[in-house]
């Protein structure tokens, strides 16, 4: 197949925007990477997602799956997503048509996830891919839905960006064992051997949700002040960390247990209830590092030390944490850029590529990625004519 360029979307756990990024590719190579574009959420649209988190969550039960009393909640918000993420394709195609005189043929559509609970087989990304192909801005095949494949076979359904890691690492001519960390709202970590003969061998990847990135920082800021997060580390910088308050059984157990592991973005509320009676400086400092930790935790589970740690997400523009991290790491700890790469666009860029490897019947994960017991592809194709169609 010759490489054609796509765009992905991603709306992150964070719950800031939506980031569109182009990607030519054949699903195994990256020919080139295009220009991309976020699009943050007014108020109201982050608003209308966080209540279809908390619908999801209390209206989910495991042996029944999602009760319809999450329904008003989850149809908002996928309204929020039709608008803005149309409008994002639209941003990305004309950014891409003015940098590379090309048009996208493919849409990779991530969606929202509102609730993930691997260890019951659910997992969930609204969104709806028919509804985005068919929107006059973006008229092209879209796939979405990428996780429940894998959880339905008995995988995680997350991480899935590190197939896309093991292309970057040889893309930039890495020669040995490196490890990418995105510090989202969640954060994860991939272990990338280069010198594999691809992403599904045995061997080439190990990936992992370390444990909060962002996320508590920012609900923690959020509830104190007001502010969405801790901007650059001010708040953390000011404040001293309480090793005292970050003794949750529960955390210690995710940060020992064997990976592939990955979390709901909710599932480390006991930490922040534990920063009840600090300072606001305090209870960022002690958030932040203990988010550093989680990552510095992952190294324990690597089968050989990276030489070198690559960072992207939110968090790499927080220099407070990524201080920590460099105090923890016993390898250089860079963001992305280091090696050329944009940080905010590397998750949406993913998602791109996995659209290609979807439509190219190519695995998306395998048993080191998300721990499902063969290689497996996720991800629904639906064209601009109707469902089940193939692009021409
Ligand atoms: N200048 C900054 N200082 C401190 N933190 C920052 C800064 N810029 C971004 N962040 C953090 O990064 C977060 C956004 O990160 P990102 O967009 O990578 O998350 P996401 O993609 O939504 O999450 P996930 O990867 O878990 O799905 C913000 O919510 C904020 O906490
Ligand atoms: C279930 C889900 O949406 N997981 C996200 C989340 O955000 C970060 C981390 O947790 C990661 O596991 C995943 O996203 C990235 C893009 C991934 O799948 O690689």
């Amino acid at each position: 197949m010759q490489p054609i360029w796509a765009v992905g979307l991603m709306s992150g756990t964070s719950l800031d925007g939506v980031d569109a990024a182009a990607v030519q590719t054949d699903g195994v190579e990256i020919a080139a990477l295009g220009p991309g574009c976020a699009r943050d959420y007014t108020g109201e649209e982050a608003a209308t997602l966080r209540a279809a988190l908390e619908a999801a969550a209390t209206h989910w039960r495991p042996e029944g799956g999602m009760g319809p009393g999450a329904r008003p909640a989850l149809e908002a918000a996928e309204a929020v997503l039709a608008e803005s993420h149309a409008a994002a394709v639209a941003e990305c195609a004309a950014a891409l048509r003015a940098a590379k005189g090309a048009e996208p043929v493919l849409v990779g559509f991530h969606g929202q996830t509102v609730l993930h609970r691997p260890e019951a087989g659910f997992t969930l990304q609204i969104g709806d891919g028919r509804r985005l192909a068919g929107d006059p801005r973006v008229r092209v095949p879209v796939v979405s839905d990428f996780r429940s494949a894998d959880v339905a076979a008995g995988g995680e359904g997350a991480p899935l960006a590190p197939f896309f890691h093991f292309a970057l690492s040889r893309s930039i001519g890495a020669d040995r064992p490196l490890v990418f960390v995105n510090l989202g709202g969640v954060g994860n970590v991939t272990w990338v051997d280069p010198t594999r003969p691809d992403a599904a061998a045995e061997g080439a990847l190990l990936a992992f949700d370390t444990g909060p990135a962002n996320a508590l920082v920012n609900d923690w800021m959020q509830a104190r002040t007001g502010a969405p997060l801790d901007r650059d580390g001010a708040a953390a910088a000011a404040g001293q960390v309480h090793r005292d308050r970050l003794g949750s059984n529960a955390a210690a157990a995710y940060l020992d247990r064997t990976p592939p592991k990955s979390l709901d973005r909710n599932d480390f509320a006991a930490v922040l209830a534990a920063m009840q009676g600090l300072s606001t400086a305090d209870g960022a400092a002690t958030l932040t590092a203990f988010s550093a930790e989680c990552v510095a935790a992952a190294a324990a589970h690597f089968p050989d030390p990276p030489a070198r740690w690559l960072v992207c997400g939110g968090g790499r523009h927080n220099p407070v944490l990524m201080a920590m991290l460099a105090e923890r790491l016993s390898a250089p700890v860079q963001a992305v850029e280091a090696v050329g790469l944009d940080g905010d666009l590397l998750e949406a860029q993913a998602f791109a590529y996995l659209a290609v490897r979807v439509l190219r019947g190519l695995p998306t994960s395998a048993p080191g990625t998300t721990g499902v017991p063969e290689p497996v592809g996720g991800g629904r194709v639906s064209c601009p004519e109707g469902p089940g169609a193939t692009p021409r």
